[in-house]
């Protein structure tokens, strides 16, 4: 297995129609590619934009346009794609669902957000995803030449019990396609990464859409890499654009080695 590896993240804005947002990612995928990326993440709803009465008009099965022009790309430039999610469509059931290929474009996991954003904040964001969209049913976790990649979506980073479950099955990075909003995003969306990273001694991701004033739904953007010490390691601003780290999980399982809190986990007293 390599320890290190290059990753990175896609800040791009959401076009009107399906094919322009596709082709900006597969774009930027070869772009990234050429710095030197190897594992390439896209921002939560990249196809469509994050509106509920659009996800029907914008939906695929699995297989569709936008997953056949992803796996291309993976296996063009080489790299594993996590790519963002988009509305999927099973029979008459839509979901939010990121689907991830590995080098030769093949899909080795596809992951339907679980938790939807239902909020009401005043004078703040509303939104109500369950309108549109089903929930997820199971956590998702790929295995990879880098080990193993934990992927969930957006507002399934504020259940810590699920982050925890994919470090426990031995994910040594957490990605999180996403889209916070100008409410919750300025409040919450650097703290709940770093949190994530710090609980679990863990690499936590996060990659948004660029912010755009003439959505209904605005991005607070500001994709971000967290390292397991809780240090914020590289992060984008609102604008668009794509950001490289460097991912190293010897220097994860040397923070895990001096300071052993998931060894020190006592699940048995605690369990919920
Ligand atoms: N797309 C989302 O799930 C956004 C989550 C969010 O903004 C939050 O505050 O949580």
């Amino acid at each position: 297995m390599h320890k290190e590896f290059r990753l990175a993240l896609i800040q791009m804005k959401v076009m009107e129609t399906k094919e322009a947002s596709v082709d900006r990612a597969v774009l930027n995928v070869a772009r990234v590619s050429e710095k030197g990326a190897e594992v390439v993440v896209l921002p939560e709803m990249f196809n469509c934009p994050y509106e509920t009465h659009l996800f029907s008009d914008y939906a695929e099965e699995e297989g569709g346009y936008t997953w056949q022009k992803l796996s291309e790309a993976a296996e063009r430039n080489k790299v594993y794609l996590i790519g963002g999610s988009i509305p999927e469509r099973e029979e008459d059931r839509l979901y939010n669902t990121s689907y991830i290929f590995d080098p030769k474009g093949k899909c080795i996991g596809k992951h339907r957000k679980i938790h939807m954003l239902d909020i009401d904040i005043v004078n703040g964001q509303y939104f109500r995803e369950s309108d549109a969209l089903s929930a997820g049913e199971t956590p998702t976790i790929v295995e990879t030449e880098f080990g193993k990649i934990g992927v969930a979506i957006c507002y399934d980073i504020r259940f810590p019990e699920l982050s925890r479950y994919m470090v426990s099955k031995g994910a040594g990075v957490l990605i999180f396609p996403a889209a916070f909003n100008m409410t919750t995003g300025p409040a919450h969306w650097e703290l709940l990464l770093r949190s994530r990273a710090v609980d679990n001694q863990v690499y936590t991701v996060g990659c948004a859409p660029a912010r755009d004033y003439d959505l209904g739904y605005i991005s607070y953007g500001h994709s971000m890499v967290v390292n397991p010490w809780g240090d914020v390691i590289g992060e984008l601003n609102e604008d668009e654009g794509y950001l490289v780290g460097q991912i190293d999980l010897e220097a994860e399982q040397t923070i895990r080695d001096q300071l052993p809190l998931l060894k020190h986990l006592k699940k048995e007293k605690y369990t919920l």
